[in-house]
């Protein structure tokens, strides 16, 4: 079995991914807080993200600048904190002239990055200790997401879109990260059905004992981005056992409502949802575009409908911060509190 117990809680060998999941979200009071936008907030602090690796540069050129983001956003009120290894992969790594043993250490090393930060942020409240979990996903971004071509806004392949294919192209990198012991596999951003379907077969032929969530992108509102159905790919996650949680993130806070009915009605699974700011990503010029981002506040204004809607771990994606974070996290509080109010 790949994967050790993480630090939140345990293993999973006797029960599957929903329960875990449930299990945290029950310790976390009903809710869990996940965090904001990594990459986002590495480049606030300075990082130049214009690389093939993305994000999963600062991996080789500045991994305390990934522990402070974690921290901020540990310190913002989020639970879960999800790893640098959106774009991190062995092939883009030894195309940068890394071996393959050194490609699979900077793997490891998000999660331990990430490991650390919880420890540092654990110690630091150590006078009041934190009662809450406090997880680490690790990150697995789609093979769009390698290609650094913007295409896990697209998922369009081409020749490449076959199910062996991305089964060899993810397998190591899944098995390195969960050997590296996180507390989740976040499979996030998946463009395609055929990349979903290409997961769940890797979750179980490699035996993974780490619950996973699966999380998709739309830019209508009603499929994912390829065009694929919602309903079918989520009944795919709903299909494995090994899948604690299935949701939407990076994709506009509008279309958010929409998506969570259509994904309550294929499962019971816990529900995620961390949407971007609602701008849109110009691959070529590897920038955030277009002024239809919406607010902070108004970003946590549409929280409670969220949660109505059965959302139970909320956070943001690209182009959210800290402050977003920190305004959800009050705000699931009042919500929690208030449903708690003794009735007059
Ligand atoms: C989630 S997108 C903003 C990540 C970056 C993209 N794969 C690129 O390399 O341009
Ligand atoms: N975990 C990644 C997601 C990109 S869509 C990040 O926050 O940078
Ligand atoms: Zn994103």
């Amino acid at each position: 079995m790949v994967g050790k117990s993480g630090g939140g809680g345990g293993g999973v060998a006797e029960e599957d991914g929903a329960a875990a999941v449930r299990r945290w979200v029950e310790a976390g009071g009903g809710r869990l807080v996940m965090d904001g936008g990594l990459a986002t907030e590495l480049e606030a602090n300075g990082a130049d993200l214009n690389d093939p690796l993305w994000s999963a540069k600062c991996l080789l050129s500045s991994p305390h600048l990934i522990r402070k983001v974690h921290l901020d956003y540990l310190e913002a009120g989020a639970n879960i904190i999800i790893t640098a290894s959106y774009q991190a992969t062995i092939q883009g790594f030894e195309s940068k002239g890394f071996s393959k043993e050194q490609s699979e250490d900077l793997l490891a090393k998000s999660v331990e990055i990430a490991r650390e930060a919880r420890d540092m942020f654990l110690k630091e409240h150590s006078d009041r200790p934190i009662q809450h979990p406090i997880l680490v996903a690790a990150s697995i971004g789609s093979y769009g997401a390698y290609l650094a071509d913007g295409s896990e806004y697209s998922g369009d392949y081409g020749e490449a879109g076959t199910l062996e294919f991305l089964k060899d192209f993810h397998k190591q990198r899944l098995e390195v990260l969960a050997e590296a012991g996180p507390d989740l596999i976040a499979f996030e951003t998946i463009p395609n059905k055929l990349e979903a379907q290409a997961y769940v077969e890797l979750l179980d032929e490699c035996n993974i004992s780490i619950p996973a969530w699966f999380s998709f992108n739309s830019k209508d509102g009603v499929h994912i981005v390829s065009g694929d159905s919602l309903i079918e790919c989520a009944t795919i996650a709903n299909g494995c056992s090994k899948v604690g949680a299935v949701g939407i993130n990076c994709t506009p806070p509008r279309f958010i409502h929409g998506l969570i009915l259509s994904i309550r009605k294929v499962t019971d699974k816990p529900i995620l949802i961390y949407p971007n700011s609602g701008e849109r990503y110009d691959a070529e010029k590897k920038e955030w575009v277009e002024s239809t981002g919406v607010s902070d506040g108004d970003f946590v204004s549409y929280v409670n409908e969220w949660c109505k809607d059965g959302a139970v771990l909320i956070g943001g994606c690209c182009r959210t911060t800290p402050n977003t974070i920190k305004a959800i996290s009050r705000s699931l509080n009042q919500r929690h509190s208030s449903l708690h109010l003794p009735v007059a």
